[in-house]
């Protein structure tokens, strides 16, 4: 039986598209994190701002929940349909709308992908510079409302610092134009950067104007292997003193295993602690001031192996190691943290996380890889075999708690560039106080009254 509420929603916005089936709802019900069971009431496509801005007013009207959905490729459970939502796809508005060569901006759809983007920017002889492994899948939309952030954050900064305008529909159905691509604009509260990384709770992205780079500069791609973390941190700071670093990622040894057992290309006849994966700019393999900085770590006596890309193909194989590492996991029902703290605190931290983990997941493997160089860390644990996933997720949880109590003492998140969604809930409150908590709840309550908007994302809506 079709839900009577699908009419009166046919009727509010005519014309709108709206999914049904149960693979359409299956597949718009959830994201990548694949812990929550599907289940939204139907999922509306719609093609314009107009649409976007029915839908809501209907939804707002009706108490309707709507999950504001881009390319679901998130790990935090923010674009999860579980509980009868409306899911508000963007994906049918993805068209680039303008390219402006002065202001160096693009304006794009909300839906519009990130690859699409980059491809866009690359044809008018600029870079936009935001960068990650799901650039194909993900969609501006979606990096907005989650800051994405990705490996080029070092460099060129997160999603935030490439927004230079964007349009948002609220809850209520107004529709915001926000600082309309302005660079200097001090008139009041910036509530562009409210809706970045409030994962749908303030409203719907529908537009963005981004901000573009010049092209990057010719680069050098690494691959070192290093014994120790406090090694690692070592070398990233002597390199930042010498080369001008585009990337600087690193993984360990068991998710280099992951992604080799995948299919990958071993890069060394044997296996170390460590890996670091860097651009760095250089004329090219032999560049001077490259074998200059490799040769001062390898004095240092830091390095154990290391190889430098000697064509771009090679250059393609050694990120496959970094890159590949989500999709090689996969299987293995990996749960995810998203930790960071300040490049600063990180060797303290790095000690103390190691000695915690070691000691709650006795026998479990754990993949630690990610964006070293601003200070974030993606530690994946695998499940084992044996252990039923709900029991599993639970003891994650527990050491979750933990974890997050420790990136608390060392003034860290507990998401970097994932978001809070269900999943990171719980430990909030270890990033953000109490105070900082209650102005969330009173700017999302006066936004969206009706609380339709990504409702128990963020934080739990207040008991009534
Ligand atoms: O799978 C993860 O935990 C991290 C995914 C992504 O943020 C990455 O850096 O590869
Ligand atoms: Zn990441």
């Amino acid at each position: 039986m079709p839900d009577p509420r699908l009419d009166s929603l046919r009727a509010a916005v005519p014309g709108l598209r709206l999914a049904t089936t149960p693979a359409e709802l299956e597949h718009y019900g959830r994201d990548w994190t694949r812990r929550w069971t599907p289940a939204p009431l139907a999922v509306a496509l719609p093609a314009d701002i107009g649409e976007v801005q029915g839908v809501l007013r209907w939804a707002s009207a009706g108490g309707v929940a709507v999950v504001p959905s881009g390319g679901r490729t998130g790990l935090s459970g923010g674009a999860v349909a579980a509980n009868g939502e409306l899911v508000l796809s963007l994906e049918r508005m993805r068209r680039v709308l303008d390219f402006d060569p002065v202001d160096r901006t693009l304006t794009v759809e909300a839906g519009a992908p990130l690859e699409a983007v980059q491809e866009a920017a690359r044809g008018h002889g600029l870079q936009y510079p935001v960068d990650f492994a799901a650039r194909g899948s993900c969609t501006i939309g979606g990096n907005i409302a989650t800051n994405a952030g990705g490996i080029r954050v070092l460099r060129y900064g997160n999603t935030r610092e490439q927004v230079a305008g964007l349009k948002l529909v609220t809850a209520t159905g107004e529709l915001l134009d926000l600082n309309r691509g302005l660079v200097k604009n001090s008139s009041g509260y910036d509530l562009r950067h409210l809706a970045i990384a409030s994962e749908g709770t303030l409203g719907v992205v529908v537009e963005a104007t981004l901000k573009l780079a010049p092209p990057p500069p010719p680069v050098a791609t690494l691959l070192l292997a290093l014994p120790s973390f406090e090694v690692l941190m070592q070398v990233f700071q002597a390199l930042r003193e010498r080369l001008a670093l585009e990337a600087f990622e690193f993984f360990t040894d068991v998710a280099l295993r992951h992604v080799l057992a995948h299919g990958a290309q071993a890069p060394f006849d044997r296996a170390y602690p460590y890996y670091v994966v860097l651009d760095a700019a250089a004329e090219g393999p032999d560049d001077a001031r490259l074998l200059d900085a490799f040769g001062h770590c390898a004095g240092e006596g830091w390095v154990e192996d290391g190889v430098v890309a000697q064509s771009q193909a090679q250059a393609a194989q050694l990120w496959r190691l970094r890159e590949g590492i989500t999709e090689a996991l996969a299987p293995h029902l990996p749960y995810k943290n998203d930790v960071a703290v300040r490049v600063s605190a990180m060797p303290a931290f790095l000690a103390e996380a190691q000695a915690l983990l070691a000691a709650e997941y006795p026998g479990f493997e754990v993949a630690w890889f990610g964006h070293i160089g601003d200070g974030n860390l993606h530690i994946n644990v695998l499940k084992p075999a044996a252990l039923g996933q709900e029991t599993f997720v639970e003891r994650c949880g527990a050491v979750t708690a933990h974890l997050a109590g420790l990136v608390e003492r060392h003034g860290g998140t507990i998401s970097a560039e994932h978001g809070i969604g269900l999943v990171k809930k719980p430990y909030l409150g270890c990033t953000r106080s109490n105070a900082e908590i209650a102005v969330m709840r009173a700017l999302r309550a006066a936004l969206d009254p009706a609380g339709i908007l990504n409702p128990g994302k963020l934080f739990d809506p207040p008991s009534r």
